[in-house]
């Protein structure tokens, strides 16, 4: 593998009792500014050293320096998992393992056939699928690991020879968005579907405003690029005035390859008060 593989001690005392005692509104906004400012750093982290002038370094000192007073990806983490609780609605793995049921009864419904082998990109907590650990293996990731149970691994950086095929199901749940670079977005589904068996599934989880108040994207071009990777959409979940949009798709076998020049650049589909969420291949 590219990155570090190194599982670390946890870094709150017990992941799974976490609470929901912060207040969401609040907590939603140090998340949106740590969105904004993580992005910031990953743009100023791209100019090669040589290249960055006094303003710049600047810039990158005060961005890291905000972001740790906030909490840095830690504290993210910390928040997002209290909004995946049962008590805020849980997690999107509820939405997943239900389709998986559908998409592999045989697996769902009985112990004695083979284990589905899923890779959990993203993953705050080491046992969300454990109500399915009689049929689904599950191998959680983290750019930051919370768990001793989970790898710590850039999912961008994952060997690529080593997990060609290797996966049944690929998890991106509120992972793409967490990108700050379109076309690393794209590099994900891109990954996603060569580490897939072919007809193996991919579970998708967005805030809806990416997908549905984006300049640059809506549903039927979603669809398209998606398309276009390899996928075709099996399930969809949202509802009008919701947070999330949830997907599920299957990696599509003896594909002809398809053009991705249409997606490689940005291009504006609805003006207004938008969001800039886009995903470049
Ligand atoms: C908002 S949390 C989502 C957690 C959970 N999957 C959910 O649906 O609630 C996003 C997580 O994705 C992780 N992440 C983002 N980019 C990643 C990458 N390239 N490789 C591995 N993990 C990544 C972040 O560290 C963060 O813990």
């Amino acid at each position: 593998m590219g990155k570090s593989r190194r599982k670390k001690t946890p870094v709150t005392t017990s992941v799974t009792k976490s609470t929901s005692s912060s207040k969401p509104e609040a907590t939603r906004k140090v998340i949106r500014q740590l969105h904004v400012l993580l992005k910031q750093k990953a743009q100023l982290d791209a100019i090669p050293i040589q290249k960055r002038d006094a303003m710049t370094v600047k810039t990158l000192e005060d961005t890291k320096a905000h972001i740790d007073e906030l909490g840095g990806l830690e504290f993210y983490q910390r928040m997002s998992a209290i909004g995946q609780g049962p008590d805020r609605g849980g997690g999107s793995e509820k939405v997943a393992i239900s389709w998986l049921k559908e998409a592999y009864p045989a697996n769902g419904n009985t112990d004695s056939k083979p284990m589905l082998n899923l890779l959990e990109v993203g993953a705050l907590k080491p046992d969300n699928y454990d109500s399915c650990r009689g049929w689904i293996k599950v191998t959680p990731l983290d750019l930051h690991s919370r768990h001793p149970g989970i790898l710590e691994q850039d999912f961008l950086l994952m060997d690529e020879t080593e997990n060609r095929e290797k996966w049944d199901v690929v998890s991106l749940s509120l992972v793409l968005n967490f990108a700050p670079d379109p076309k690393d977005r794209g590099r994900m589904l891109g990954l996603a579907y060569d580490f897939l068996v072919p007809g193996g599934h991919l579970f998708l989880a967005l805030p809806l405003p990416c997908v549905m108040n984006s300049r640059y994207l809506t549903c039927e071009k979603l669809t398209a690029l998606m398309n276009a990777v390899g996928f075709s959409q099996v399930q969809e979940r949202w509802k009008a005035g919701g947070k999330m949009i949830y997907l599920l798709y299957q990696k599509r076998t003896q594909t002809a390859p398809q053009s991705t020049e249409s997606f490689a650049k940005k291009v504006v589909l609805r003006q207004g008060d938008r969001n800039n969420f886009c995903i470049l291949l």
